[in-house]
């Protein structure tokens, strides 16, 4: 069967970041398979027996396990079975030289993905892998694609890239261009709505992770009693009433980013599990008796400070301290100068587009109550506020509450100096002679700065 849903050049790739492990008691056979694979794989390591191959899997993770059935002593399908109950979610593709109907079905139960039956040529071994990674991509993908229409994450306001000229955003751009090579984790601290996740999908974006996976994950939206099972996954009969094991979120986002929202929503025991994956890339799926390696990026965000959540005990301070490497505060869309006008140009375009509504213009009055207004939702209220004015075929400039910036301490000069002169031209009646006589300030300078704010 020729594989159909990924091209030849990501399946090369595939199959070049593969590792596999070929257990067989035939040294003729392993040979053969070791040259077959080598060339085009990551890492290929070889098993004489299944205690061989036990060790193995304990040391280290394979994508691929290449199986002999019939060997001295435990059965190949009988030893899989055993690897599905302690957490082993690698691909097996049994080879033998016996076929019959009942072994098939008897290696479909155990979970093997392929059967190759010998004598074989290099070429179909070849695609048997190929194809079992294939599977195992695209049952990753299911995984990521439903979590995602779960989590209604498909939605218009999805954006990969941090938009805005502001100097605050530009110093985010470059912060997250710098931290893109590595592999520390990145704590991201910010209002609801300035855009955590979409800095997040930014760093992956300029990394070298960025054909890998992004999982977001917002803690807050699990139940606590699911959480540990969906980022970590389980084993077959760990659960009480789920038969089946299955992968978690984190071994899905293998090699890939994972933005973690509402991290201090986390409980005692994800916080520890957590932990440990963050320090030592492990992690144990629930009920399994190994650990799995993860080379994974870890973005994590909350819109509460985790400070205090440190102080009152709810927080562990070492995953505090060990997420708090490298920190960016995302700044809220009040103090971005006149990114609030190129966003709502932006909106406008975007969302009439995509909902076939008729276009609207924005006058300078209009400019002027966005640059106005606080947005204390951000970036999310004024995307909100712009779908709402298409609708109406008007900006309901009427629902833009009055400002109330004292409440957050200091402000940027820049952004008090333009509220000032906005406020002093809404009580002018828009009179720029006499707003800059009130002020004390020359007339030109207020045309000078209208015209920075696009007014
Ligand atoms: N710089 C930006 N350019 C364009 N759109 C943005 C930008 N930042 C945020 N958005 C949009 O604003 C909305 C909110 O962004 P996002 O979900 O990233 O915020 P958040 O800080 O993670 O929010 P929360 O804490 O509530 O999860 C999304 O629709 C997103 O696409």
């Amino acid at each position: 069967m020729p594989p159909v849903a990924i091209e030849d050049a990501a399946l090369t790739r595939l199959l070049s970041r593969a590792r596999v492990l070929v257990v067989d008691d035939e040294a003729g056979m392993r040979n053969f398979l070791m040259k077959t694979l080598a060339p085009f794989c990551q890492a290929v390591e070889v098993a004489g027996t299944t205690a061989e191959a036990d060790a193995q899997l304990d040391r280290g993770n394979f994508d691929i396990v290449i199986l002999d059935n019939i060997m001295p002593g435990l059965k190949g399908l009988d030893w899989l079975a055993e690897q599905r109950r302690r957490g082993g979610f690698a691909e097996t593709i049994m080879i033998t030289a016996y076929a019959d109907l009942e072994t098939a079905i008897e290696a479909l139960r155990a979970g093997a993905s392929d059967f190759v039956l010998k004598p074989f040529r290099s070429n179909q071994l070849l695609n048997a892998v190929r194809r079992a990674l294939q599977m195992a991509q695209l049952r990753r993908e299911n995984l990521l694609l439903r979590h995602e229409l779960a989590s209604g994450d498909t939605g218009p306001g999805r954006r990969n890239r941090l938009i805005g000229s502001s100097a605050s955003i530009a110093a985010v751009r470059d912060m997250l261009a710098r931290v893109a090579g590595v592999s520390t984790p990145l704590l991201i601290t910010g209002a609801s709505g300035t855009g955590k996740e979409v800095a997040a999908r930014h760093l992956h974006g300029v990394s070298d992770r960025a054909d890998r996976p992004f999982v977001p994950i917002n803690c807050a939206a699990i139940p606590p009693d699911r959480i540990e099972a969906e980022l970590f996954g389980h084993v077959a009969g760990a659960l009480p009433g789920i038969a089946e094991g299955r992968e978690g979120f984190l071994p899905s986002a293998q090699g890939g980013t994972v933005f973690l929202d509402e991290v201090a929503e986390l409980g005692p025991a994800a916080q520890s599990a957590l932990l440990r994956v963050v320090e030592d890339g492990r992690m144990r799926p629930i009920g399994a008796v190994r650990d799995l390696a993860l080379d994974l990026r870890f973005v994590l965000a909350s819109s509460r400070p985790l400070e205090p959540e440190v102080a009152a005990g709810r927080f562990r301070q070492d995953l505090f301290f060990r997420i708090n490497v490298l920190q960016i505060d995302m700044p809220p869309l009040r103090q971005r100068e006149t990114d609030v006008i190129d966003l709502a140009e932006l909106f406008l375009t975007e969302i009439a587009q995509r909902q076939s509504l008729a276009p609207l213009q924005m006058d300078s009055t209009t400019r002027a109550a966005l640059l106005r207004h606080d947005w204390p939702g951000n970036i999310r209220e004024l995307r909100n506020f712009i779908e709402r004015a298409l609708i109406f075929g008007r900006f309901p400039l009427e629902t833009l509450a009055p400002a109330q910036r004292q409440a957050d301490g200091i402000e940027p000069l820049d952004a008090v100096e333009r509220r000032l002169i906005l406020r002093a031209l809404d009580l002018t009646g828009g009179n720029r002679s006499e707003a800059a006589r009130r002020l004390g300030i020359s007339r030109k300078t207020i045309d000078r700065k209208c015209a920075g704010w696009g007014l």
